[in-house]
Formats: structure tokens, sequence, C-alpha cells
């Protein structure tokens, strides 16, 4: 069952074709390439659903091996980049920060050329988790990080270089499972702002820049901090069901919850809450995971509402340390690759993108003199 039909916010209106990804096609399924997001959250690793989105097919054993192998060595930041890094202010919001450094890299490392967009892609890959916890670990501890490790996957790579040691084998799994359901979801607002920016013909760093200032908004990727703020205090369950009821008695939105093309669930919430149950265990204090749980069963029971991909991963990420300023960058670390792609495709077969708008303004009139008005 798809959402019906509604004007406003070109809901349910298609505005182009796509090979990547199917969203809610019977109602709540995801696939990227044909293959269901729950086998592949099983099955496979962040960097093979990167090879799979960005080169068309998942990698065999030797192509994954080169593909870890390139990103390896891609996780190095120029010394001007830096530079700029250590100019932000601790304060700054760091969605700001990844919007800053990827505009920087472009300046350093512009695609000249449409022939490079790979390179270019893979080289934002790598470097993202080194441009944030650059950033984080140089303006709040004060530190100098050295950006590459030996870690063989993204997930925990960004980790290392965040809490400074190598991840728990429990936490690597986390990390590339969420990155693997954070990497593509077709014309949501962010891969449209890319796909917008890639039909005047623009370059990549453009297309990703303007994607993670789409992505930032709490309505959209900037969900999952706002879902932290919101379970951080709630005391136990009683408390989380008397503070939403509040909520929703002043009709504010909750973050977390609804969807735009979802009717009934999204088939990330189920994984990301399994492994968020998993970590809470782990950590020894499950009142997060039990708060989210009681807040799931209230939003559905008052208002057909549930989880969408952001709501447990507030409890997860915060289980593994991840500081909630953080949350959305590593929204950006893994939907870098669904952007990309995407603006691969809208290059292989473009068209300006250039919509129509009904005009509700005044009739045609006269220019009044300066005097005059
Ligand atoms: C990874 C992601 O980006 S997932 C999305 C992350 N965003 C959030 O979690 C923010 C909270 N959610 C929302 O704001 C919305 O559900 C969106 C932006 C995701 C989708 O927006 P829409 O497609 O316009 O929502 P939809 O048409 O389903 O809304 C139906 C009704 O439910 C309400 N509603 C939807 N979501 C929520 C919510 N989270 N809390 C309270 N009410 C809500 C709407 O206000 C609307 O009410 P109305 O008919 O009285 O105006
Ligand atoms: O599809 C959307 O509108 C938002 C979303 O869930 C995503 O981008 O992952």
């Amino acid at each position: 069952m798809t959402k019906p039909i509604g004007g406003a916010g070109l809901r349910g209106q298609s505005a182009g074709e796509t090979a990547l990804c199917t969203v809610g096609k019977s109602g709540t399924g995801l696939t990227y390439r044909g293959y269901d997001i729950a086998e592949l959250a099983d099955k496979v690793s962040f960097e093979e659903v990167a090879y799979l989105l960005l080169k068309g097919e998942l990698p065999n054993a030797e192509q994954l091996q080169a593909y870890r192998t390139k990103l390896k060595s891609l996780r190095g930041l120029p010394q001007a980049l830096k530079t700029v890094l250590e100019q932000i202010p601790a304060d700054a919001h760091p969605m700001d920060v990844m919007r800053t450094g990827c505009s920087m890299l472009g300046n350093l490392e512009t695609e000249a050329d449409f022939s490079e967009q790979g390179d270019r892609t893979d080289r934002l890959l790598a470097a993202f988790p080194s441009i944030i916890c650059y950033w984080y670990r140089y303006s709040h501890d004060g530190v100098r990080i050295h950006t590459e490790t030996d870690d063989e996957q993204i997930g925990a790579h960004f980790l290392h270089l965040l809490h400074g040691k190598a991840p728990s084998e429990l936490h690597a799994k986390v990390m590339d499972v969420s990155l693997i359901l954070y990497a593509e979801h077709e014309f949501n607002a962010s891969t449209f702002t890319a796909r917008v920016c890639a039909s005047t013909l623009s370059d990549l760093h453009s297309c990703v820049t303007g994607a993670i200032g789409s992505l930032r908004g709490p309505l959209h990727g900037g969900a999952n901090e706002a879902a932290m703020e919101l379970i951080q205090d709630m005391k136990d369950e009683q408390h989380a069901v008397a503070v939403l009821k509040q909520k929703l008695a002043n009709k504010e939105k909750i973050m977390g919850f609804g969807h735009a093309i979802y009717r009934e669930s999204d088939p990330r919430n189920a994984i990301i809450k399994g492994w968020s149950q998993k970590l809470a265990e782990e950590f020894g204090d499950d009142r997060l995971y039990k708060v989210s749980v009681a807040c799931e069963s209230l939003m559905w029971e008052e208002k057909k509402l549930f989880c969408n991909a952001d709501f447990f991963h507030a409890s997860a990420y915060h289980y593994m340390g991840i500081p909630t300023k953080l949350f959305t960058p590593i929204f950006v670390c893994s939907r870098l690759t669904g952007w990309a792609a995407h603006v691969f495709e809208q290059r292989a077969n473009n068209r300006i993108i250039r919509p129509s708008a009904d005009y509700t303004g005044p009739e045609a009139r006269p220019v009044p003199a300066l005097g005059e008005r």
C-alpha cells in the first residue's frame, strides 16, 4: 500500500527513475539493487553495500579486499583541511563541520571531470570519519589525532578514532549494521537535493555538500539526535508515557516517529532495535532501551505512528559512547554512498530538474514610483 498523493511536499509523485532502491513497495520493504535490507544487514558488511551501490553489484572476495585496501589508504587528511578544521569552534554543530569539511576537500581535490566521480567518492567515504573525528578530538580534547588506522571496516575505524582505541567486536558489528541501514533510501530529501544539484552538471562535492545541509534538519537525519534528547531524561517507562502524552496533547512532533513513505513500519527499525537491546544488556543498564520500547508502544496505541530508522539508533549510539551531537554525522558517513550513486545515475541520464510552481501571488500590476509606496 503506497501513501496517497497529496500535493504538498511532492508526496506520492514520481520525480524520476532509479535502479538503486525500493522503499515501501509493499507498504514496508526496503531493497538496495534488489537485495532486502534485512538480508544485507545480516550477511554482508557496509563496504560491500557501498560497492554494490556505487559499482552496481556486490564484490567478490578479491574485489572486496582491493576495495578495503583502497579505502584504508585514503583515510589521511591534507594539512590545509586540518588547518580549517582546527578553526571551527567546539560549540559548532558537527553537521556544519561535515559540510565545511566536504566543501574544503572539494577545493583541494576538485572533481575536474566526471570520469573521476568514483575515485572522488571513495576518497570522501574514507575521509568523512577522519574529518569529523579530527575536529571533535581537537576541539574537545585538544589532541591532533592520527586519522589512519588498520581497521578493515569504516564503522570500527570511526569508533577507533573517536575513542582512541579499537572497538569491541559487538560495537564494530553494530556500527557496521548501522551504516548499512542508513546507506540508501530512494528520493529522500537529502538525496533529492544531491540529484537536483547533479542535474545542473555540478561537481560531486557540491552535490554532497548540499545533501549534508538537507540531512541536518530534525525532520530528516537530525531526528536521531532529537530522539536522544527526548529519551535521555526519561526515568522509566511510566515517565516516558507521561512525557509523550503531554507532548502529544501539546501537538508536538515526536522525533524518530512517522515516515513520508512507509505506512505501517520502517524495516530498519526492527534491526537496529534488536542491536540496541543487545547493547543494553552488555552496557548493564537498560533504562534507555526500556523507555524507548515504552515510547514505541504508546505512539502506536495513541497515533498509529511507528519508529523510523532514527529512533532506536539514539539508544544504540549512546550505549557505544558516541556523543549525541555526532549521531547525524555518522548518517552522513553512510548516506554518502546513496547520494553519490544517485549523482552517478542522474549524470548517466540527465535532464535538468526544474519543476513548475502553482502561482498564488497577486495579479499582474504596475510598479509604483518610490514616493508612492
Ligand atoms: C531517516 C529519516 O529521515 S526518517 C524521518 C526522520 N524524521 C523524524 O523522525 C521527524 C518526525 N516525523 C515527522 O516529522 C514526519 O513523520 C515526517 C517528516 C517523517 C513525514 O512527514 P509527512 O509525510 O508529512 O507525515 P504524514 O503525512 O504521515 O503525517 C500524518 C499526520 O501525522 C502527524 N505526524 C507525523 N509524524 C509525527 C510525529 N513524529 N509526531 C507527531 N505527529 C506526527 C502529522 O503531523 C500529520 O498530522 P495532521 O494530519 O494532523 O497534519
Ligand atoms: O526516505 C525518507 O524520506 C527519509 C528516510 O527514511 C531516509 O532518508 O532514510
